[in-house]
C-alpha cells in the first residue's frame, strides 16, 4: 500500500470514530441581533465516537432540545458545521431515530403496526416488515401486547412502543429527548436497563437528553454538562463504566462521586436560570 493510500485508510477511520462532529455550533431563533432574538445554544464542539453513550445535563432552558433538533436535522445551526458520519446534516439523516419524551405512538393503531409504520412508509416488502416488526417487539418485551391499542398499555410500555418504532429503522445514531421524563423512579430506571440493552445490541451510538443525574450518571460513558442559555459545555465527565452495566451500578461506590461532580456543575447553572427566569 502507498503511503498516500495509508494515509487515506488512517483519515478514514478517523471520520468513522468521529460518528458525529459539531464543530462551533450556535443557534439564535429569530434574526440575530434583533431584540426579540433568541441565542439558544453554543458555541458547541462536540466528537461523538460510534458506538458511545453520551448524555447532556443543564438547567431548564439552556438548550439541550436545541442541540437534539440540530442532530436530528430538524434545525439547522446559524452558525458553525453539524456532521453526521462524515456528512453535514442536511434535513434528517438517514439512520438516525429519535425518542421524544412525549409518548409520540398512533393511538388507532395497534402495538405491531405503531412498530411497522414507518417500515410500512420506507417500502420496505412485507417479510422483512413481519420479520423486523417482530423482533423489535420481542425485544422490547411487548410480544403479549402486539395485537393492543397505546391506550391499553402503561405509561412504559407506550414509551417501549416508541423506541421499538425506532429500534425497528435499525439506526445507526439514536437521539432521545428526556425519553423517561413522564414515568415513576422504578420505571425510569428499568428502561434504563432496557436502553442498555438496546444500545449494546444494535452498537448504535446514542445520545440522550435528561434532566435526571442519576440516569445520565448510571448510563453513560460520558455526561456533557451545560451551562444556563445560551448551552455551552462547561464540563464532561467521563464515567469509566464497563458496557456490560445495568441499574444495580446505582449501588457502587463511584456512583456519588459522579453524581456529585455532575451536580456540582449543574448546580450554579441552575441557580442562574432560577434567578434569571
Ligand atoms: N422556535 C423557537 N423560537 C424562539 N425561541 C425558542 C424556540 N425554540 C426554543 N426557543 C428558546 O430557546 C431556548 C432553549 O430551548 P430548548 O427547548 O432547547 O431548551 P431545553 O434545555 O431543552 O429546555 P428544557 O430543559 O426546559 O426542556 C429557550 O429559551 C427557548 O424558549
Amino acid at each position: 500500500m502507498t503511503v498516500a493510500a495509508l494515509a487515506e485508510v488512517a483519515d478514514v477511520s478517523a471520520v468513522e470514530d468521529r460518528h458525529v462532529r459539531l464543530a462551533g455550533v450556535t443557534r439564535v431563533f429569530g434574526r440575530p441581533g434583533t431584540p426579540k432574538s433568541v441565542h439558544a445554544l453554543g458555541p458547541i464542539d462536540l466528537d461523538l465516537r460510534r458506538g458511545e453513550f453520551f448524555s447532556v445535563v443543564g438547567p431548564s432552558g439552556c438548550g439541550k432540545s436545541t442541540l437534539l433538533d440540530v442532530l436530528a436535522g430538524l434545525s439547522k445551526p446559524t452558525e458553525g458545521t453539524a456532521e453526521f458520519e462524515g456528512r453535514p446534516i442536511d434535513g434528517v439523516p438517514a439512520g438516525v431515530g429519535v425518542v421524544f419524551q412525549e409518548d409520540a405512538s398512533f393511538p388507532w393503531l395497534t402495538v405491531a403496526d405503531n412498530v411497522a409504520f414507518g417500515l410500512r412508509r420506507a417500502g420496505v416488502d412485507a417479510a422483512e416488515i413481519a420479520r423486523r416488526v417482530d423482533y423489535a417487539v420481542g425485544f422490547m418485551g411487548l410480544k403479549a401486547f402486539a395485537g393492543a391499542y397505546p391506550a391499553q398499555l402503561s405509561g412504559g410500555m407506550r414509551q417501549r412502543v416508541c423506541i421499538a418504532r425506532t429500534l425497528v429503522m435499525q439506526p445507526r445514531l439514536i437521539l432521545l429527548d428526556e425519553p423517561f421524563g413522564a414515568l415513576d423512579q422504578q420505571t425510569r430506571l428499568l428502561m434504563g436497563d432496557e436502553l442498555l440493552r438496546l444500545w449494546r445490541e444494535t452498537s448504535a451510538t446514542v445520545l440522550l437528553i435528561t434532566h435526571a443525574l442519576d440516569e445520565a450518571a448510571m448510563l453513560s460513558d460520558r455526561v456533557g454538562v451545560m451551562s444556563a442559555r445560551p448551552g455551552v459545555f462547561i464540563d464532561v465527565v467521563e464515567t469509566g463504566w464497563e458496557v456490560e452495566r445495568d441499574s444495580r451500578i446505582v449501588s457502587h461506590h463511584r456512583f456519588g462521586d459522579i453524581t456529585g461532580r455532575l451536580w456540582e456543575k449543574l448546580r450554579t447553572e441552575s441557580l442562574k436560570h432560577l434567578r434569571d427566569g
